[in-house]
């Protein structure tokens, strides 16, 4: 289907590359030694290169990334782990032709620089800008936009299998980092894949951490390897030492073979995947960019599928890349210097302004409060504690707190088998990456009808990250399932209240929040809050008969807020406001009445507007008392139309880009008080 936003990613990319200064000649400026990278449009460059000259080449790369990501923010430890990997990979294959896949691709900067963007890196996650995992408008190179974990040894099989009839198949390559190996849909991959004759590289790009440090079994296995190359290498190093021994090193050194014969028995480095059929490759350093050209070389034509053990740094480079919680996963874009001469005004003296609290933050202390008031709160997370803000929950309930590791679907149903022995289970895991544990949020948890507790972060649009991480779809993926009760809560004070209401339903929950602050003024203060009880809304703005009112749900509560009273300003017209609070079950009690004394009820919802919040209301308005006389209020739905929002610089952008920013939906109000229809309204 046609994108809506007919400029496309390379176009938009294109378009800005003239107004922003060309960083890699701005870079190469800065030091004339630098200037190998700036020769470098293509691969073929590289390949144009001599082999030693491909470690400065690498050098210049690090350094770009380092200087042009921590200004423009984005993921730079990974990238800084890949950057031999990646020179490696374009110097032996010709990725025009064979074909390359980046697992969830935020490691693919690199790969942007050799491919010809360099130049547009200054652009990197921001609006109309570079996207910051592969996408296939911008370059052939790109051959999905990607951005969950897991799936690339999937791709990489499907691509070898689709050109297999070919006379001389291009090879498939797929890289995948540790940590996204452990997502249950790898395994199925390598199950799969082991038992054909497919010819696929599979990259295991090993640096032993995941956004924190990686978890798992197999993690555990993977540091053996790494423990056993160290082992080898300590013995090639004996070994030497001993043959020099006088007189007895000979026959120390005969009898260090046999030990090491007995090891080797003991513990081969990448048993498993043989067993699974995949050949073993490694370990390998991947910091030796000579060394993984030379291997790369080797196994390139090895038939059947391959795994190639690479171990690497995450955050190499980077100053503080070893002593990083997350070694430098990703970094903020670096604060706009002050012009020279503008002084900051002071504050404002008298009341301390208050300080903003993240959704996150607020979730995170209601749940470390919970929890230290009921035993049997177990809160999940799957691969993301610092994002879900569990690493803070985690410090006050150890015992009590569980990282999965990139496995939704595994966290959904360990959380059913808790719930089913007395527990309450929240699982925390942002609204893009439940989808992956949908069918477990069904069997596992709906239809068994247990307590599971569901805390959406970054629901609704999240900013740079774009379509792949937009939470956009979770209330329609739930709100169909009987037995679910789903809430949002408009602000901090609510997300503790609504937190402490829904560990006391014994059904399944959810509640949804964004990525970002809370409002940092509350319309009412906690103590003078009605009771929050599950299906009620709460009507925060009086509104006249035959007017307008606006049902908000969750967050865009305070969107509406502040168009009524804008309007009110302006025009003096009071516009109602709802806080719906609930979609399932709705307050269709206040709906009904709402239908019968307003002339339009508008929803609002930072949500898909199929399936969604909307749509709840509509078919609740539908089976409404009087439904048929023909004067009831008309519903005009607020949310994102049925397209993908592109990555933008922030959410505010990415939600006034489809109209849900105060300007438009007051614009949409304004329409509805002049006696427009809802269905004129675009
Ligand atoms: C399904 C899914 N869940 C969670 C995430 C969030 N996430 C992005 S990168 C990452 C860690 C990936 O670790 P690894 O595969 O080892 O790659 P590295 O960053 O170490 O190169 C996680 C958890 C995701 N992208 N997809
Ligand atoms: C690459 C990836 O999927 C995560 O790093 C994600 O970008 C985190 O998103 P937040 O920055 O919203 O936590
Ligand atoms: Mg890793």
């Amino acid at each position: 289907m046609a994108k809506d936003n007919d400029s496309g990613a390379a176009s938009r990319a294109k378009s800005t590359s003239r107004e922003t200064k060309d960083s890699a000649t701005q870079y190469a400026g800065a030091d004339a030694e630098l200037s190998l990278l700036s020769g470098v449009e293509s691969p073929a460059d590289v390949k144009a290169l001599g082999p030693q000259q491909l470690p400065r080449l690498c050098r210049e790369v690090r350094e770009f990334l380092l200087d042009t990501v921590q200004r423009t923010g984005g993921h730079l430890g990974s990238n800084l782990g890949v950057v031999e990997l990646t020179v490696a990979l374009h110097r032996v294959f010709d990725f025009r032709r064979d074909r390359l896949v980046w697992d969830v691709s935020h490691q693919a900067y690199p790969h942007k620089v050799l491919t010809g963007r360099k130049d547009r890196f200054d652009t990197l996650r921001r609006t109309d800008g570079l996207c910051g995992f592969t996408h296939p408008d911008e370059s052939p190179y790109d051959l999905f936009h990607t951005g969950h974990a897991g799936t690339s040894v999937s791709l990489g099989l499907g691509l070898a299998m689709g050109m297999a009839h070919q006379e001389n198949p291009p090879h498939a390559v797929s890289v995948i980092g540790d940590a996204s190996l452990g997502a249950g849909v790898a395994f199925e991959a390598l199950n799969h894949a082991g038992a054909t004759r497919q010819k696929l590289l599979v990259i295991l790009n090993d640096n032993e951490w995941s956004i924190s440090k990686s978890v798992g079994s197999l993690s555990k296995y993977l540091t053996k390897i790494r423990g056993s190359r160290l082992v080898q290498r300590a013995g090639q190093e004996t070994k030497s030492l001993v043959q020099a021994i006088p007189l007895i090193g000979p026959r120390v050194d005969r009898a260090l073979d046999d030990v090491g014969e007995v090891l080797r028995h003991v513990f081969v480095p990448g048993h498993v995947f043989e067993e699974l059929g995949v050949r073993y490759v490694g370990p390998v350093d991947g910091h030796d960019v000579e060394g993984l050209v030379k291997t790369l070389e080797r196994i390139r034509e090895l038939d059947g599928v391959v795994m190639l053990h690479v171990l690497t740094e995450k955050g190499k480079g980077h100053p503080d890349g070893p002593s990083h919680p997350e070694r430098v996963h990703a970094v903020k874009a670096a604060p706009k210097k002050a012009s020279v001469g503008k002084l900051e005004p002071p504050a404002p003296q008298g009341a301390a302004e208050p300080k903003p609290v993240a959704f996150t933050n607020a979730f995170a202390e209601a749940l470390i409060d919970a929890a230290s008031r009921d035993v049997r709160v177990q809160a999940i997370t799957a691969g993301m504690p610092s994002g879900t803000g569990l690493d803070l929950y985690a410090e006050q309930h150890p015992s009590r707190f569980h990282d999965v590791g990139i496995c939704e679907q595994h966290g959904v149903a360990m959380a059913a088998g808790m719930a089913k022995a007395g527990m309450r289970p929240v699982c925390a895991i942002y609204s893009t990456f439940l989808q992956r544990g949908y069918d477990q949020v069904f069997q596992e948890v709906a239809l068994q009808d247990l307590p599971v507790l569901f805390a959406l972060d970054r629901a609704g649009p999240v900013g740079q990250d774009g379509p792949t991480h937009n939470g956009v779809f979770d209330i329609a993926y739930m709100r169909t399932f009987p037995n679910f009760v789903l809430g949002a809560p408009r602000d901090a004070t609510d997300v503790k209240r609504m937190l402490q209401l829904l560990l006391k339903v014994d059904h399944p929950t959810a509640m949804r929040f964004p990525r970002g602050n809370a409002p940092l003024h509350e319309d009412v203060h906690a103590s003078e809050r009605e009771e929050m009880r599950v299906g009620k809304a709460e009507v925060l703005r009086d509104g006249v008969d035959g007017g307008v009112c606006i049902w908000a749900y969750g967050s865009m509560t305070e969107t509406a807020l502040r168009v009524a009273a804008a309007i009110q300003a302006s025009h003096d017209t009071a516009v109602a406001v709802v806080d719906a609070r609930f979609v399932k079950p709705l307050d269709e009690e206040l709906l009904a009445k709402h239908l019968r004394r307003y002339k339009a009820i508008v929803t609002l919802e930072d949500h898909q507007r199929a399936g969604g919040f909307g749509s709840a209301v509509l078919e609740a308005a539908s089976r409404a008392p009087g439904a048929s006389d023909g004067r009831m209020a008309q519903v005009k739905l607020l949310g994102i139309p049925d397209r993908y929002v592109d990555h933008m610089t922030t959410r505010e952008e990415q939600l006034a880009s489809v109209g849900l920013d105060p300007a438009g939906v007051e614009r949409t109000v304004r329409q509805l008080q002049s006696g427009q229809s809802a269905a004129e309204i675009r």
